[in-house]
């Protein structure tokens, strides 16, 4: 494999491409690393520039624009990274300066971009000697003005805290396959690996690593030891409790986190089905259950139209749905939502969300219950989306949603970034009334 640009250039062009051209942070990255070979060491430097752009854009970005005399031209914006990379390093990282000065020059060079060495350089020393002061805060200045709006309107005493939240490197949780070991056991191989953790009080299953590591490193990872899942994610197991022998239906199903929680904790013994319209998702759903050791019946399937995959005659007793939304509540985990996301895209979201839901419940059996949830913040998505489905239905009751830290929504609860430890989700259970009783 070539390896053909340094690090920040290898940054810089990966961050021009995420956050003018609006490619994937996780897709770039991926493709990054299996075209150049970068070393460890090197991978990790590069993912913490890339991530550090997208949550400081805002700051970043003014500060540039005080440096520069004229913005850099659309043709050369790529220079315009160099430079944010460049800002990165000497505002928020503890890289020692002229190390990042003279690599990100040189950046410019290795990106054919030769005449801008002596405009970054000048830019980078001028930053160095005299860092602009902001009056503004920075986490406010570093979301985009309409999931600012958004999120002050929704949660007017929380906005500074999640704004907080949303720009802070997550930690690595990991959830323990109760199949393989107990969690005590598993803290323990962890232990002997010289990998320190932490038990998470939140959760059955959980454990927190003190500092993220490869996967490759975690004992066990490939014969399905453990996966990595945040703590909001696996809460999700808990509330729909599920039990051997129970028909389940996991509607937007892929990659299969939660597919695999669920089964796990009934010993494989479910009759369940995972739909996803994404063919090349429910690819990886087919790996997350191969890793695992797990069954399921995956379909690639749209759930918001008359099934097209053969349901069971009395129902399903559980049905999740885990729908797709803004992702406004993991933007610590993909901070290029911060960029990719337009106003637009919530109400189109929320007609998919209200058309799961409609078609859904047609196939929860009496009695049984359904799970609806995002990784969203926004009432529009959440609570509104439930309280106006419900209001249509005259056979769905509204019942408790026991989570160990989240706040009362009215209907179901919410977890906030910044607040609660864990991701941003939203989660009501919903049952059908029993017509025998
Ligand atoms: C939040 S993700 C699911 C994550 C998954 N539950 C997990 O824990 O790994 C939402 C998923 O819904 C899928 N999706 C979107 N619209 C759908 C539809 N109409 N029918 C089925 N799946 C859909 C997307 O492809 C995406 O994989």
């Amino acid at each position: 494999m070539a390896k053909t640009l340094n690090t920040r250039a290898a940054a810089a062009k990966l961050c021009w491409q995420i956050i003018d051209k609006g490619h994937s942070l996780d897709a770039a990255l991926a493709d990054l690393f299996e075209t150049q070979d970068f070393s460890p060491q090197d991978r990790g430097f590069i993912q913490e520039l890339i991530y550090g752009v997208c949550r400081w854009y805002g700051e970043l970005d003014t500060v540039a624009a005080s440096l520069l005399k004229t913005p850099i031209r659309n043709k050369d914006r790529v220079i315009h990274f160099v430079l944010l990379v460049g800002l990165y390093q000497l505002r928020k990282l503890d890289t020692a300066e002229h190390a990042a000065v003279a690599e990100t020059v040189s950046a410019c060079k290795q990106l054919n971009k030769q005449w801008a060495k002596n405009l970054i350089n000048g830019c980078l020393r001028t930053a160095q000697r005299d860092p602009l002061i902001l009056e503004q805060d920075m986490n406010s200045l570093s979301h985009p003005s309409w999931i600012r709006d958004a999120i002050d309107t929704a949660w007017p005493q929380q906005a500074a805290a999640i704004m907080a939240g949303n720009n802070q490197r997550p930690p690595m949780c990991l959830r323990v396959n109760s199949r393989h070991a107990s969690r005590d056991d598993y803290q323990s191989q962890l232990a002997e690996a010289g990998i320190a953790s932490d038990i998470d009080p939140n959760t059955r299953d959980g454990l927190i690593l003190q500092q993220p590591v490869s996967v490759t490193l975690l004992p066990q990872f490939d014969q399905g030891a453990c996966s990595v899942q945040d703590s909001a994610a696996q809460i999700a197991a808990d509330l729909l409790d599920c039990q051997p022998g129970m028909h389940v239906l996991d509607a937007c199903a892929a990659p299969g986190g939660k597919t695999a929680h669920i089964l796990e904790r009934c010993d494989n013994q479910l009759s369940m089905d995972a739909l996803d319209i994404s063919e090349s998702r429910c690819e990886q759903l087919h790996g997350t259950l191969a890793r695992l050791q797990l069954n399921a019946n995956v379909y690639v399937a749209d759930a918001s139209e008359t099934p097209s995959w053969p349901t069971p005659a009395t129902g399903y007793q559980r049905i999740l749905i885990d729908a797709p939304c803004s992702g406004l509540g993991v933007i610590r985990r993909h901070p290029d939502i911060k960029h990719h996301r337009r106003p637009s895209d919530i109400e189109q979201l929320q007609s998919i969300q209200a058309a799961l839901l409609q078609n859904l419940w047609a196939y929860l059996a009496p009695g049984g219950k359904m799970l609806y949830m995002t990784c969203s913040i926004l009432p529009a998505e959440n609570n509104a989306q439930v309280s106006q489905f419900v209001a249509q239905q005259n056979d769905a009751m509204l019942i408790a949603t026991p989570h160990p830290v989240a706040q009362t929504v009215e209907p179901g609860v919410q977890t906030l970034p910044g607040v609660h430890a864990m991701d941003g989700f939203y989660y009501c259970l919903i049952q059908k009334a029993n017509t025998d009783t």
